[in-house]
């Protein structure tokens, strides 16, 4: 896949001349759409509940006013913006852009280096395509701070201090400055070449004609994103291994929207594509008919979706690429590795790690892993969502419990399809429990699907009967709805707070644990 064109310094400071001569856009515009991107990239790097706080570094060009701008749209997502703005020109957008914030009250410092340690990101606007020379007074300081700092840095256009062309300065205050992330206004410019974290590219308003005349791409911007995430160099996709450390771990299962991509803490690792193999290949320890019939399933429904599942699961659209013309091409490297691998015992508390027929794909530092039996079964979709974010957390407030009962009786199946209505489509769902985050309307679903195989309730409750046949199976519900009686809940709708939802995770986890325990046992599972 080709990397993207890029756009040198003086090309990009013609192209926003033409954007507002020709092009008929005023620089407010420009900027606040700059600033919109910024704020997007930061979102998608880490939402507000993850880190609140973020420190906006401000130099004194557009730069500058990109921060200001970004800051004004951070707050209005929830964040608490912190700026740091020591050299404001007369220049009359500037100071509307500041009073902008004043009227938040988003508070200015003038201590960058003390308010860095205290923030959770920074966003370095400071010098984007206009940078030349060495590093002016009193920004030594400042790029001295970031290149040292411990907390994450997203930075605008460019690395500040950094050559435009060349990237990183030899030497100076940004000689070890590599920020973690970086949105490029437009297009990217050449420094690119030698940067090395997540890239975004924003601008979402160029013409394609503009694009041709300069020489850039437009990058295939999805839905109503504001920034695309892409790879510097357009690399292909990592083969999986057990030991790849992802920042982002996301699961979706095909045939539920409402199964989101979701997010995890950056120290979990996981993977496990047990049984699953792509072509056949030397290294792979075992075949599967199974594995085989996935694939072919997979490489259907691929065709047929049009990568629906990508789109769910909100990947960069080069990463949709990839995996569609993977797996319909039949490249995918799939391999099968022996065990989960978790590095945080927190983990498992609000996640249910991931168990057999997992398409994992790593890019770049994330991790996705696509839940395959949604993908193989179409007529009975399994709703496991793997994972319940901090994100998805903060965003419902209500949790709803579904019972399916899978009774022997011969109209098992009527059951099930009677839970239909309530946990939006999915059906078919055997042993074990759902866990569906709905962020949209609020609900965090749990479907607790009940198999006569457990023959005993480990906390002598039982549950629903039949409505069929009026029989009582026992098992995996009546534990939860034992934590639930601990908990004071009797309803099975219930609005509650954030932490309640963490306690319930947190006592189904310690009832009936969801990891290995299931895992080892679970060899026959389809
Ligand atoms: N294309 C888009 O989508 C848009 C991008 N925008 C953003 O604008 C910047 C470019 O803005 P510009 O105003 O041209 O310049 P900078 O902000 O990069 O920097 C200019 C100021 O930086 C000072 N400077 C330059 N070199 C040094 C140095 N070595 N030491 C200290 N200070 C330096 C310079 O100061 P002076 O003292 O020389 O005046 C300038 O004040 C682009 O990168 C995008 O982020 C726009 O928002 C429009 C849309
Ligand atoms: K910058």
């Amino acid at each position: 896949m080709a990397a993207m064109r890029t756009l040198g310094p003086k090309a990009a400071a013609a192209l926003d001349e033409e954007l507002m001569s020709t092009g008929a856009y005023s620089i407010d515009q420009l900027m606040e759409l700059a600033g919109l991107s910024v704020s997007h990239a930061m979102y998608a790097l880490s939402p507000p509940q993850k880190t609140p706080n973020i420190l906006v570094a401000c130099g004194p060009g557009n730069n500058g006013g990109d921060g200001l701008v970004a800051a004004r749209h951070l707050y209005h997502f929830g964040y608490k913006p912190t700026m740091y703005f020591p050299k404001q020109t007369k220049n009359e957008l500037y100071q509307r852009l500041r009073t902008q914030l004043e009227h938040l009250k988003v508070p200015f410092t003038d201590d960058f280096v003390g308010a860095a340690k205290k923030t959770d990101y920074i966003i370095d606007a400071i010098f984007g395509f206009s940078f030349s020379g060495e590093v002016r007074e009193p920004f030594p300081a400042v790029i001295k701070a970031l290149a040292e700092s411990k907390v994450p840095v997203l930075a605008v256009d460019a690395p500040s201090s950094w050559n435009i062309d060349e990237g990183s300065p030899k030497d100076g205050p940004g000689k070890d400055y590599n920020p973690d992330a970086l949105v490029s206004m437009t297009a990217p410019k050449p420094l690119v070449k030698w940067f090395k974290g997540r890239h975004f590219v924003g601008g979402r308003f160029v013409s394609q004609k503009i694009a041709e005349k300069y020489g850039f791409d437009v990058p295939p911007y999805q839905g109503c994103d504001q920034v695309v995430e892409i790879g510097s160099r357009g690399e292909r996709l990592g083969e999986i291994t057990s030991k790849t450390q992802p920042r982002h771990f996301a699961t979706c299962s095909t045939y539920n929207p409402q199964i989101c991509s979701m997010e995890l803490s950056d120290n979990f690792a996981v993977l496990n594509c047990d049984e699953v193999e792509g072509e056949q290949d030397a290294q792979s320890q075992r075949t599967s008919t199974s594995a085989c019939n996935l694939q072919v399933m997979i490489r259907a429904h691929a065709e047929v979706s049009n990568l629906a599942f990508a789109r769910i699961l909100k990947l960069p659209s080069e990463i949709r690429v990839q995996i569609y013309e993977d797996v319909v091409q039949r490249h995918a490297i799939i391999r099968p590795t022996t065990r989960f691998e978790t590095e945080d015992s927190a983990v498992p508390q609000t996640c249910r790690v991931l168990r057999r027929q997992t398409l994992a794909v790593r890019y770049r530092n994330t991790l996705f892993a696509i839940d395959l039996r949604s993908i193989s079964n179409a007529r009975s979709a399994w709703g496991w969502t793997n994972a319940v974010s901090e994100e998805t957390i903060a965003a419902i407030g209500k949790f709803r419990i579904t019972t399916i009962t899978e009774c022997p009786c011969a109209k098992k199946d009527v059951v099930a399809e009677a839970a239909l209505d309530t946990v939006g489509g999915m059906h078919g769902v055997r042993q074990g429990y759902a866990i569906v985050a709905d962020p949209r309307s609020g609900w965090l679903n749990l479907m607790v699907s009940i198999d006569r195989s457990y023959s005993e309730d480990p906390c002598g409750v039982t549950v629903d009967q039949c409505e069929l046949c009026g029989d009582r199976p026992m098992g995996i519900a009546g534990s939860l709805m034992r934590a639930l009686d601990v908990l004071g809940l009797e309803d099975d709708e219930t609005v509650m707070d954030r932490q309640g939802l963490v306690d319930i995770l947190s006592l189904m986890q310690s009832v009936s644990p969801w990891t290995t325990d299931m895992d080892d046992r679970d060899d026959d599972f389809e």
